[in-house]
């Protein structure tokens, strides 16, 4: 069974994602951020200290199967920064990115994805993955923001088709969607 669970920043997505693993011990947690800075180390140690001692946790980008162990129960958190890593390295000597290198992205990300739900050969699994709507506010100034956000938007369409469920959570407040 996949999940996917959408928000903005803050909304409580995550804890609203953690939460549908609250009473389970066999919880694989695959952070795709890298903690390069104080705020994001502190953030990532607020993070692993609110998570049960029980759940095993993998950091990575790239070969994200590679996270699948013997649990049943898997966590990503969250997919808008799997993009932006990807994004960056993709594009990191061109100023303008157009639509061919716009397709690259989002195949290596939905790649990965794919790579990550066929690694699991447990029939009976649950991935929970958490991605941001990203697009709910003004057109962003900046060239690359604006494809950033197109990126994101359509990589969460297909996401979302791959799903049994999808989530909006606003306000801390989760919606079923799908
Ligand atoms: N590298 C690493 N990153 C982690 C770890 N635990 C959590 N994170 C990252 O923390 C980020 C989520 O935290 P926040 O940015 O505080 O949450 P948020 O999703 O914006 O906020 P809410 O919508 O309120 O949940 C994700 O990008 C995770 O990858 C960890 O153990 N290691």
């Amino acid at each position: 069974m996949i999940t996917l669970v959408t928000g903005g920043a803050r909304s409580g997505k995550s804890r609203f994602a953690e939460n549908l693993y609250k009473d389970e011990k066999d919880v694989v947690y695959i952070a795709t951020s890298k903690a390069t800075d104080a705020e994001m180390r502190e953030r990532v140690k607020l993070h692993q200290e609110s998570r049960p001692s029980e759940w095993r946790t993998y950091e990575g980008n790239y070969d994200l199967q590679n996270s699948i162990g013997k649990e049943r129960n898997y966590l990503l958190d969250c997919i808008t920064v799997l993009t932006s890593n990807i994004m960056f390295d993709i594009s990191k000597d061109v100023e303008y990115i157009d639509y061919d290198m716009q397709r690259r992205i989002e195949d290596t990300v939905i790649r990965e994805m794919q790579n990550l739900i066929n690694g699991i050969s447990l029939k009976d699994y649950n991935l929970v993955l958490v991605t941001n709507e990203v697009g709910d506010s003004i057109v962003p100034e900046h060239h690359i923001s604006r494809v950033f956000r197109d990126i994101q938007g359509r990589i969460n369409q297909k996401i979302a088709s791959l799903a049994d469920e999808v989530y909006l959570v606003c306000c801390g407040i989760p919606v079923k969607i799908k």
